[in-house]
C-alpha cells in the first residue's frame, strides 16, 4: 500500500543522544514533509551533524524516536530510498576510482540495472553538480570542493526521495554553489525531500521551505528563513571559533573522531 503524501518522510520525537557521555541532543522534535526543503542550522558544536546521524540510524539514541520513510530508523528499512553526503565527504581523495566509478557506487543496492541506463544516469549525476567534463578524472587528483560534489552527484544518481546532506557547500565557489542550489530547488519542486546542513542560508534562502536551528542540541527556532534570529544566519560560533574554527569549516572537517 503507498504511502499517504501527507505523512511526514522524517520524523524525530524527543530525541536524546550522548556522545563520550555527555548529552549532545536535548528532547529534538523535528517533522519534515514530503517535498519540504528543510535547512538545519546552528553554532558550530551545537549538534547538527549528530542530528543527521541520530535521524539516519546511524548512531545509537539515549531515549526517544525517529521514523525515516515508513519505518523506525533503526531498521534501516528506507536506506536504499535515501542520499546522504556526509560532512567530512570532501576527505574521500583516498577512493581509487575515477568521479565515474565513485558516482555508479551510488547504484549499488538492492536494484539492478542496466549498464546503458547506469551509464546515463551517472552521466546525467555529473552533469548536474557540473563536473560531466571531469567523469573520467580519479577522485584522487581532484580538489576537495570537486570531490565534495562528486559525493553530492552519488547521492543523487539513485533519484532518492530523501536527500540529507551535511554542509554540502563547504568549499565550494559560489557559481557551482548557486548550479546547486538550482538542482536542489528543481529537486524539491519535483517532490524530493531534502535536510540540509548549513552555515548560512545562502544560495538556498528562497528555495528553503523553512530553517531549523539547534542551539546546545536544541531546537531553537522551526518556521520560516525570514524569522530567523539574526545570528542564526551563520556569524555566531562557540567554542570552536576563531581561526582553529574557520580552518575546519573552510577544510569541511570535523574535529572530533567519526
Ligand atoms: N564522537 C564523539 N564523541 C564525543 N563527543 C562528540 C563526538 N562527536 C561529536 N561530539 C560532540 O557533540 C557536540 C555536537 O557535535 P556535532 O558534530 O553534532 O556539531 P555540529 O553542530 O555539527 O558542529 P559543526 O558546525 O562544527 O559541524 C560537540 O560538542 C562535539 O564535540
Amino acid at each position: 500500500m503507498s504511502r499517504p503524501s501527507t505523512d511526514p518522510v522524517l520524523e524525530a520525537r524527543d530525541l536524546h543522544v550522548s556522545l563520550g557521555g555527555s548529552p549532545v541532543l536535548d528532547g529534538v522534535d523535528l517533522r519534515i514533509a514530503p517535498g519540504e526543503m528543510v535547512a538545519l542550522l546552528g553554532a558550530n558544536g551545537s549538534g547538527k551533524s549528530t542530528l543527521l546521524r541520530a535521524l539516519l540510524g546511524l548512531i545509537p539514541l539515549a531515549s526517544g524516536e525517529v521514523t525515516l520513510l515508513g519505518s523506525p530508523a533503526r531498521r534501516r528499512a528506507g536506506h536504499d530510498r535515501l542520499g546522504y553526503v556526509p560532512q567530512d565527504s570532501a576527505s574521500g581523495g583516498s577512493i581509487p576510482a575515477t568521479a565515474r566509478e565513485a558516482v555508479a557506487a551510488g547504484l549499488l543496492g538492492p536494484r539492478t540495472w542496466t549498464v546503458r541506463r547506469s551509464d546515463r544516469r551517472v552521466q546525467e549525476a555529473l552533469d548536474a553538480v557540473g563536473l560531466g567534463d571531469l567523469a573520467g578524472r580519479p577522485v584522487t587528483r581532484m580538489s576537495g570542493g570537486q570531490r565534495r560534489r562528486v559525493m553530492i552527484a552519488r547521492a543523487l544518481v539513485r533519484r532518492p526521495e530523501l536527500l540529507v546532506l551535511d554542509e554540502p557547500f563547504a568549499g565550494i565557489d559560489l557559481p557551482t554553489q548557486e548550479l546547486i542550489a538550482g538542482l536542489f530547488r528543481d529537486l524539491s519542486a519535483s517532490g524530493t525531500t531534502i535536510l540540509v546542513v548549513l552555515h548560512e542560508t545562502g544560495a538556498l534562502a528562497e528555495h528553503l521551505s523553512r530553517a531549523v536551528v539547534l542551539d546546545h542540541g536544541r531546537v531553537v527556532h522551526d518556521g520560516p528563513v525570514s524569522a530567523l534570529p539574526a545570528q542564526s544566519h551563520g556569524d555566531d560560533h562557540d567554542d570552536h571559533s576563531g581561526p582553529a574554527g574557520h580552518i575546519d569549516e573552510c577544510l569541511g572537517q570535523e574535529i572530533h573522531p567519526a
